[in-house]
């Protein structure tokens, strides 16, 4: 069949939801089922959803990490399958809920050809100096340490969609792209270039995130080891999956809770969304530096697409940005939310990974 007219099914495992869309031939939403508060990392809803919708011509899958080798789309052989898992313990949260949909997927559709789309592409041209961290070159040469920055997908589907909103060729815009989802990540993007992001070797740098702490003095873990006491596997398990909002809220890191609980005058809830958003200022003022400018904020992910509270309290009057009130009432459509004249524009746009991963697969298969 020709590939430009295939119906793809796109697999996305988040660390916090999968993310199942059936995508026609001009990217229309065929069938869609999310499953949200994924904590099992079961991929049980593949089955039941390749079940409920026969004739899929062509898979394609998010996979987070593609380390040095993938910096475009794969189609998945055994082989590959095996190179993908190698990178499991640089995204621990993300690599083995990927693998197991890869698994899962070509045993309920045998024969139909499955497409790796990474997180990481987007950013494999970062400049050098800015992909590079200063540590021992014996260290970056054996392990191919690098920032290698994640959420490429929706980064890169943000920027263009930015454009569109602005009327403006993306070629001339610098944006930060603000992916806040249980994972976050900002991106500087330049021309339609990533050219800075504050995750890194792994999805555990940057920004606060549900569980994930983001960045934190390197002395920190080294000291937890050297002198607390504490195993390695104890403080992974810490600064994976114990830390970020869940940690300062004292429960769930899911922002909806959040916001929920510091309502009700919980001091902990109020002292993490305080902390996110001081984290999150910060590194935006930090991405426009690197792009020397600024034309637009873009929020996306389910923070940036539904809260307005956290979109408002990035603070960005400084940048000449100023948030209009009642646009920024929006949730989950694309807008712009910037009073008129604004001279920096703050724009929200709901993520579509998964029309990235569509086109991506079509192109791989048709040979191009
Ligand atoms: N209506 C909403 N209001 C506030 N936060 C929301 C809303 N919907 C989703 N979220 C937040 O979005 C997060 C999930 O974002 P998403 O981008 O779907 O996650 P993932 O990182 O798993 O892809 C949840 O943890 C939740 O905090
Ligand atoms: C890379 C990453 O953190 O992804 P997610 O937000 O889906 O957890
Ligand atoms: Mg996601």
């Amino acid at each position: 069949m020709a590939a430009l007219t295939m119906r793809v099914l796109v697999v996305n495992a988040g660390s916090s939801s999968l993310k199942l869309r059936l995508l026609g031939p001009r990217d229309e939403i065929v069938a869609a089922a999310d499953v949200e508060r994924w904590s099992t990392g079961d991929p049980e809803p593949v089955v039941v959803f390749v079940k409920e919708h026969r004739s899929i011509d062509a898979v394609g899958h998010r996979v987070v990490h593609g380390g040095t080798e993938y910096d475009r789309p794969v189609l998945v052989t055994p082989q590959i399958r095996e190179h993908l898992a190698r990178l499991a313990d640089l995204a621990p949260l993300h690599q083995p809920r990927a693998l197991a949909g890869i698994d899962v997927a070509a045993s309920v559709l045998p024969g139909v050809p499955a497409v790796a789309c990474f997180d990481t592409a987007f950013h494999a041209g970062l400049p050098e100096p800015a992909a590079t961290y200063p540590v021992p070159a014996e260290w970056r040469r054996r392990w191919a340490i690098r920032r290698y920055g994640f959420h490429g997908l929706s980064h890169e589907y943000a920027a263009g969609r930015a454009a569109q909103l602005l009327g403006r060729p993306l070629t001339e815009l610098r944006l930060v792209t603000c992916h806040l989802g249980a994972g976050a990540s900002l991106a500087a993007v330049s021309g339609g270039r990533s050219v800075d992001t504050t995750m890194g070797f792994t999805p555990l740098e940057g920004l606060v995130m549900a569980t994930r702490s983001g960045s934190i003095d390197p002395g920190l873990p080294l000291w937890l080891i050297e002198h607390a006491g504490l195993s390695p596997a104890e403080v992974t398990e810490g600064l994976e999956r114990h830390s970020g909002l869940a940690a300062l809220a004292g429960g769930s890191g899911d922002m909806r809770d959040v916001l929920a609980a510091a309502d009700a005058g919980d001091p902990g809830a109020r002292l993490a969304f305080d902390v996110y958003v001081h984290r999150l200022r910060r590194e935006i003022a930090a991405m426009t530096a690197s792009l020397g400018g600024l034309d637009a904020v873009v929020f996306t992910g389910g923070v940036g697409e539904h809260q307005p509270r956290v979109r408002a309290a990035a603070g960005l009057a400084y940048l000449g940005l100023v948030v209009d009130d009642r646009r920024n009432a929006v949730t989950g459509q694309d807008a712009d939310l910037s009073v008129p004249g604004s001279r920096v524009r703050a724009l929200t746009v709901v993520s579509r990974e998964d029309v990235v991963i569509a086109r991506q697969t079509r192109r791989l298969l048709a040979g191009g």
